[in-house]
């Protein structure tokens, strides 16, 4: 039944609140409920960005943009096609951080499906009461919110990120907002500021781990199957104990994604790619060192790995002898106690190293392995001083630095720092934005190394032709089209695109994931064209 006054104008895929002409008044029945005057969409995002300039602050502005995005969707993202840079930081990472941690403040439940560590039977249902009957969802995208940025354990105060992922999927790969499905796991939380809080609005009590957790995830996988058995199903900021064995689970016979692990492997991957050039060295000449071996750590030591195999011609064990493991405890060797599975295809022997080296000391271990690239995912700000950039750079000449903990404050090192540690040296990438850096006549631009790059990229690329599964090939084949997007020939040039340039960056990594995915014949659709079947599967933001 088509819907007729208020309830269009409280649905935010139909509402276009003031620019209703007076014809469509009329049909709707919205005579009364609007002002006489009529705006174009024009001048209505007008208005829109006047505002958001004028909220005082970052939170405020992302509070103001989303409740935007919640009355008149397609006025949002008219909006943020137009000022893409400044809408991203604030409606994604790193203002996102803030919404979650002032949650209580804010919000009074976000607009995501709920689904119950205690209720799996009531799985389908909620999916159905979100989504509406007859819904043609393409992505399912879920957070568990143990492992919210570097923030932590955040319940289902941490459902904002998942509304920051769907703005971004919209804005870069246009994918129609009625076609994804945000779902809130509610496992329970291990916040005791939570747990004791009366305004906490989640499942009041501790994780709920195993049997249990494991049945609500099936439930949750088999919903989605059956519901909308072409989608792609997103993973986002499960904590270390939960992300990795889902995947793994999953991974070969369910069209699946891990943003944490494979969307920062690749994007982080098509960096290294992209420094090499600079550095004009081979990529199977990389030693990697990663700082902080948790789901991003090892995600990215994997996908790096796969191209120092599939790219670069070394072999698995080669490759893999060539990433080297810092965690709490130090450098990671073989024989540790209370290695993640993980950490143990990256373990070293203790012989290969002196037996003084102090293993526990960033910048010893960078003098013993001499890294051409380290990789900050601990959540450590400022774990990247002086001493350990500079030894970075007493070993290689150009070496690849990537801080990309988040948000902003936790950091392992400033680009300003590293460029200047490094006497201009360094190929820098960091998590959230961050501003050009002069240094000695040289303007460097540096790259955000943040999923955001490859997530929409690789998930139309595996829709398009309706893809059976993420496979290793699609994600190397992400990469690449994010590396050939690179110039190296200026100095200061960085090597990820802008962020200004993402609606290309994710229309070049889906072509090639997509072609990749018709290669290998995952596909489960014929596409002729790939180019065409992009436009022609593409939401447009207008009236
Ligand atoms: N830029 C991106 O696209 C991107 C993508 C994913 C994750 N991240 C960031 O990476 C960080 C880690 O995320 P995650 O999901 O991997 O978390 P995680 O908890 O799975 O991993 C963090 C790891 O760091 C280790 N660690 C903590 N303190 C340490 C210390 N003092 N020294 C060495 N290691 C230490 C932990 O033991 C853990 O293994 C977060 O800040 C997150 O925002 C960035
Ligand atoms: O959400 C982001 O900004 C990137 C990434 O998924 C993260 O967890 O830090
Ligand atoms: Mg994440």
């Amino acid at each position: 039944m088509n819907k007729t006054g208020f309830a269009v104008l409280v649905d935010p895929l139909l509402n276009k609140g003031t620019a209703f002409t007076a014809e469509e008044r009329a049909q709707l029945g919205l005579q009364g409920l609007l002002p006489a005057g009529v705006q174009t969409i024009e001048q209505q995002e007008r208005e829109v960005y006047e505002r958001f300039l004028a909220e005082p602050t970052d939170l405020a502005k992302r509070i103001y943009l989303m409740g935007v995005r919640d009355s008149n969707a397609r006025l949002f993202f008219y909006s943020m096609e137009r000022h893409l840079t400044e809408y991203m930081p604030i409606v994604y990472a790193p203002t996102v951080a803030q919404s979650i941690e002032n949650y209580d403040e804010h919000y009074f439940g976000s607009k995501v499906a709920y689904v119950s560590v205690d209720h799996p039977e009531l799985v389908e249902e909620s999916l159905r009461a979100f989504a509406g009957e007859g819904a043609d969802i393409r992505l399912v995208v879920a957070t568990d919110s143990e492992g919210i940025l570097g923030i932590g354990d955040w319940g289902t105060n941490g459902a904002e990120i998942l509304t920051g992922k769907l703005a971004v999927y919209t804005a870069a790969a246009s994918i129609d907002p009625a076609k994804i499905l945000p779902v809130m796991v509610d496992a329970g939380t291990n916040r005791k500021e939570l747990l004791d809080d009366p305004r906490y609005l989640g499942n009041r009590f501790e994780r709920v781990r195993g049997q249990r957790y494991d049945d609500l995830i099936q439930a949750l996988v088999d919903a989605s199957l059956k519901l909308y058995p072409s989608a792609l199903l997103h993973w986002e900021d499960f904590g270390r104990p939960c992300a990795a064995p889902i995947l793994e689970r999953y991974r070969d016979t369910v069209l699946t994604l891990n943003d944490d692990i494979q969307g920062t492997g690749v994007t982080v991957l098509g960096a290294l790619m992209a420094a090499t050039k600079v550095a004009d060295a081979p990529l199977s000449d990389s030693r990697i060192l990663t700082f902080g071996a948790g789901t991003a750590g090892i995600g990215i030591a994997d996908q790096i790995v796969d191209g120092l195999e599939k790219l670069g011609g070394l072999t698995s064990a080669e490759a893999r002898s060539r990433v080297y493991l810092v965690d709490r405890d130090g450098l990671i060797l073989k024989g540790m106690p209370d290695l993640t599975e993980g950490q143990v295809r990256y373990a070293h022997d203790a012989s290969e190293f002196a037996a003084d080296l102090k293993t526990t000391s960033l910048a010893a271990v960078v003098d013993a392995v001499r890294p051409t690239a380290l990789i900050g995912t601990s959540t450590v700000h400022g774990a990247f001083t002086e001493d350990v950039v500079r030894a970075m750079a007493s070993h290689v000449e150009h070496p690849f630095i990537a801080p990309i903990s988040n948000p902003t404050k936790l950091a392992e090192a400033t680009a300003a720092d590293v460029i200047r540690w490094s006497e201009g040296r360094a190929s820098v990438v960091t998590g959230t934005p961050s501003a050009p850096v002069d240094y000695d006549g040289v303007t460097y631009h540096i790259g955000q190394g943040n999923n955001a790059l490859m997530y929409p990229g690789i998930c139309l690329g595996a829709l398009i032709p309706s893809a059976r599964i993420v496979s290793r090939g699609m994600l190397l084949a992400g990469a690449q089209a994010l590396a050939d997007m690179i110039d190296t020939s200026q100095p200061g040039a960085p090597v990820l695109p802008p962020m200004s340039d993402l609606t290309q960056i994710t229309r070049n990594v889906a072509t090639a994931v997509a072609e990749r995915a018709l290669e290998e014949g995952l596909n489960r659709v014929e596409v002729a064209d790939v180019g065409a079947a992009i436009d022609a599967a593409a939401w447009h933001p207008e009236y």
